[in-house]
């Protein structure tokens, strides 16, 4: 009896223990959510509303499906005006709401905390290039960081310094132009698609939609520079993170206002983790052959595609390493993210604006033709620094519809001041680069329109402001593959323009659409006719 009754006592305690740790993580949870949802952004708000800043307005954005519903409604009736590219009010209901209040700072709420939006450009150049370390990066939403790792993007102070030294020199214009031949040949075999499609047609015509074939070619363009050899393996890294990538931003809200939402056993966090291993495994095995090779005589070092330069820097010269393995896996798996999408819509808002722009195209075409030579010429890194039109254009095509249209960064220490007000700490900062683009007081009263000429003395010198392009970022934070994005932009182009006249099809939709990236909502159909057949 005594044994029952204690059995009984010990069983009663352990559910009482167990009922104790669950109400235990449930009120942490709780806690967790109250002050992520509820106290800080009220914390925020209430430290702006005693210095007299309020919303208006206090917008509510609960992110992808309510903003595309409204951009659907939006664009619904939008014809294509060829002579204004003012789409933004139209189009982007965040970014109306920023014109209202332009030109000073103002508060909206971004879906979990208040943001302040800056829109004086003298404070985006405070913000961008801080050295005191007032303002940082947010922080990344789980699922974005379990796709890129801690690489360049997230990364601060010291580590990001460390990273940014061994990551540099793979980046470097002589480095780059060698990689020139992998991405003209990439953009060669895509070219000759088109060319067999357009000849087998009697009119020699085809219509292609070009923002999907951009999107294969920079994945195919990133694979070979990165990968070089192992380039089969890398191509697989990069459909496991276009999967991720995918799962990443159907679960971007979820996550965020759901916390631990990511460690719980979904069926989309079960086929994330397998993904996750996948790429870190092929990415392990990539690298452990690159130095194994790399220590063979004879063998000719690490390679030199951006794997192989970056591990050459990580070396350095007394052997100590200064990146983990796994700091390198998420520098791999940035080049992936950062570098890819963002010059596939390069490239297809290019084929846009040349598209609705014959007679630039035009003159593009023959400056192409006179420092490239013709269709059977291969393209040489030398010639394509003489295409100074191209240059222009994709400058132009950059401040009109750059990928990046918002930049932001979050307030890390408590004396950061802005316009006067002080700003709290863990405030989020908005830097809508889509607006600042078009003010007029910075890039004249055509700032609406397609105008390359406005870059003829080169970018320092077409805005009131020498840094007034932010497509690429400035500052210490900028985007360290601008050149290479250009290069591969450049390539393509003259590659195109050289066997291609073009226009933009008659089914085309004009709905400039932010989803992260700027891109054509429902794509970019392109009539391609051949030029001498
Ligand atoms: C047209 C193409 C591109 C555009 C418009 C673009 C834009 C940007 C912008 C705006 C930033 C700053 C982000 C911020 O401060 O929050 C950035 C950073 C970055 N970009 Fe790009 N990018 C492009 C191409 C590339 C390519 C090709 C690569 C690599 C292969 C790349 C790698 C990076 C990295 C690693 C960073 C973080 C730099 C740092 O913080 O040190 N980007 N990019």
């Amino acid at each position: 009896m005594l044994g029952m009754g204690g059995s009984g006592d010990s069983g009663g305690g352990a559910v009482l223990l167990v009922a104790v740790a669950l109400a235990a993580v449930a009120a942490t949870w709780l806690w967790a959510a109250l002050a992520r949802l509820v106290w800080r952004p009220y914390a925020v708000a209430r430290a702006f509303a005693r210095q007299g800043v309020r919303g208006p307005p206090y917008r509510l954005y609960f992110g992808n499906s309510r903003e595309s519903n409204s951009m659907r409604a939006a664009t619904s009736g939008l014809t294509l005006d060829r002579s204004s590219h003012d789409f933004i009010p139209r189009v982007m209901p965040q970014h109306r709401a920023w014109t209202s209040l332009y030109g000073k700072v103002f508060l909206l709420w971004n879906g979990t905390s208040p943001a302040l939006c800056v829109g004086s450009y003298d404070m985006v150049k405070r913000i961008l290039s801080d050295k005191a370390g007032l303002y940082g990066k947010p922080d990344p939403p789980p699922s974005i960081l379990a796709l890129m790792g801690m690489g360049l993007v997230f990364t601060e102070g010291d580590d990001w310094a460390r990273h940014r030294r061994v990551v540099n020199p793979a980046f470097a214009m002589d480095k780059l132009k060698l990689m020139t031949g992998a991405m003209a040949a990439c953009a060669g075999e895509v070219i000759r698609s088109w060319e067999s499609r357009a000849a087998a047609a009697t009119t020699g015509e085809v219509t292609v939609e070009v923002g999907h074939q951009f999107t294969e070619l920079t994945a195919d363009v990133i694979s070979h520079t990165a990968f070089g050899s192992s380039y089969k393996q890398g191509k697989e890294v990069f459909l496991a993170q276009r999967e991720l990538q995918f799962i990443a931003f159907t679960s971007l809200n979820t996550n965020r206002f759901v916390p631990g939402a990511q460690y719980a056993p979904t069926k989309s966090n079960l086929r994330r983790w397998r993904l996750e291993r996948k790429v870190r495994d092929t990415l392990v095995s990539i690298i452990d052959e690159r130095m194994a090779a790399a220590k063979e005589e004879g063998s000719g070092g690490y390679g030199r595609d951006l794997l192989g330069l970056m591990l050459e820097a990580n070396a350095g010269e007394d052997g100590n390493r200064a990146m983990s393995m796994d700091e390198i896996i998420d520098e791999c798996k940035t080049f992936f993210f950062a570098g890819h999408d963002t010059t596939s819509h390069l490239l297809t808002w290019a084929m846009f604006l040349l598209g609705t722009h014959p007679e630039w195209q035009q003159r593009l075409r023959e400056e192409v033709l006179r420092e490239c030579g013709g269709a059977d010429t291969p393209i040489t890194p030398d010639a394509l620094t003489k295409l100074k039109l191209v240059t222009m254009v994709l400058y132009e095509t950059l401040r009109l519809y750059g990928a990046v249209t918002l930049v932001a960064r979050m307030t890390k220490k408590a004396d950061a001041e802005l316009c006067g007000v002080k700003v709290p700490k863990g405030t989020l900062l908005l830097i809508p680069i889509a607006m600042l683009h078009r003010d007029e007081e910075m890039w004249g009263p055509d700032a609406g329109e397609f105008n390359p000429l406005r870059f003829r003395d080169g970018v320092g010198r077409a805005a009131a402001q020498p840094s007034a392009l932010l497509a690429f970022s400035v500052g210490p934070r900028s985007c360290i593959g601008q050149d290479f994005a250009m290069l591969e932009a450049k390539a393509t182009m003259a590659l195109i323009l050289r066997r291609f006249a073009f226009e933009v099809a008659p089914e085309y939709v004009h709905a400039p659409a932010d989803f992260l990236t700027l891109q054509p909502m429902q794509g970019l159909p392109i009539v391609l006719k051949l030029l001498d057949p």
